[in-house]
């Protein structure tokens, strides 16, 4: 559904993207992921056309983004990050007006979504708050049954009710069969969202994360008695990962834990814990280490 081959942006000396290659295969949630400059928004631009490649691809559905952005843009909704609309006009009016320029656009389910957001929808932009234009952005861009949802940063400035009610009907439109990319700083809403998490750092991709697997995925920690004995040879492919200092430790296992238990409780151990790794935890690997180390 969505392909980028070695894209790469400079903003004259600058790299913003440095030969991001990333395939979204049809129906697949996938969020996007990196600290501030990492050149998200970027990407996306470039999948929408808004801005030509330095080199690379991106297509959409096998169409270029570049040549055929006018096609590319029927098939998709855009949630841009810093969502600017008409001042002067109310909400009602904005809504409606995309829904007649969309292909895909329909008054009758904006206004459903505008008020499932609870958006008030007589105000003028103008004199909305933050929060009320950005629902009113994803009152436009939800409502759009395009087969492709591209949404940078959906859930800024929502309260935790809304942002709660974003996330259900993103991932309802998922359950429908649409492919979803999702950028965002909020790593839990990825979690409940997305299949995949893509890490990117300095206009490269620097990790690539299966959830599902991850899921799977624990780390058990706790206080030692005595060192660690040696994990016995059929349990080597589910503990990935033994750290110990003379008074704690802390072990990764990949897999289905079972086969592990009976020695997990025969550790010379107190005040063990289990828990699953998490986004956050491979986030901060990929955040703080130097792009080089984590690539090698
Ligand atoms: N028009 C521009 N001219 C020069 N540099 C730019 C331009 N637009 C973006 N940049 C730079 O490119 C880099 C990537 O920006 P981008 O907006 O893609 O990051 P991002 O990952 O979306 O960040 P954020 O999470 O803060 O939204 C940043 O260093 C930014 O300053």
């Amino acid at each position: 559904m969505l392909e980028t081959n070695r894209l790469t942006k400079r903003y004259g000396d600058f790299l913003a993207l440095d030969g991001v290659t990333l395939h979204v295969p049809a129906g697949q949630c996938c969020g996007v992921l990196g600290p501030n400059g990492a050149g998200k928004t970027t990407m996306f631009r470039l999948l929408l056309g808004f801005l030509r490649p330095t080199s690379g691809v991106a297509t959409i559905d096998g169409m270029d983004c570049q040549t055929r952005s006018l096609d590319v843009h029927r098939r998709l909704s855009y949630l841009p990050g810093d969502v600017r609309l008409f001042g002067e006009m109310r909400g009602r009016e904005v809504l409606r007006f995309f829904a007649d320029v969309h292909p895909c656009g329909s008054r009758v389910r904006a206004e459903e979504t505008a008020q499932r957001l609870d958006l008030d929808l007589k105000r003028r932009v103008a004199f909305m708050s933050t929060g009320m234009r950005q629902k009113l952005g994803l009152a436009i861009a939800l409502s759009i049954d395009a087969p492709l949802l591209i949404f940078d940063e959906p859930t800024t400035s929502l309260d935790p009710n809304v942002r709660h009610e974003v996330v259900q009907m993103l991932s309802d439109a998922h359950r429908q069969g649409k492919t979803v990319v999702i950028c965002s700083h909020v790593l839990s809403e990825i979690e409940d969202i997305c299949q995949r998490a893509v890490i990117m750092r300095q206009g490269r991709i620097v990790h690539d994360q299966d959830l599902h697997a991850m899921r799977r995925r624990h780390v058990i920690r706790g206080a030692l008695t005595q060192p660690l004995p040696q994990v016995p040879h059929d349990l080597t492919s589910l503990i990935v990962d033994v750290r110990q200092t003379p008074e704690s430790f802390q072990i990764e296992t990949d897999g289905d834990l079972q086969p592990a238990l009976f020695w997990l409780a025969n550790l010379p151990a107190t005040q063990i814990q289990i828990s699953q790794l998490g986004l956050r935890a491979i986030y901060n690997r990929y955040h703080f280490e130097q792009p080089e180390a984590v690539l090698a």
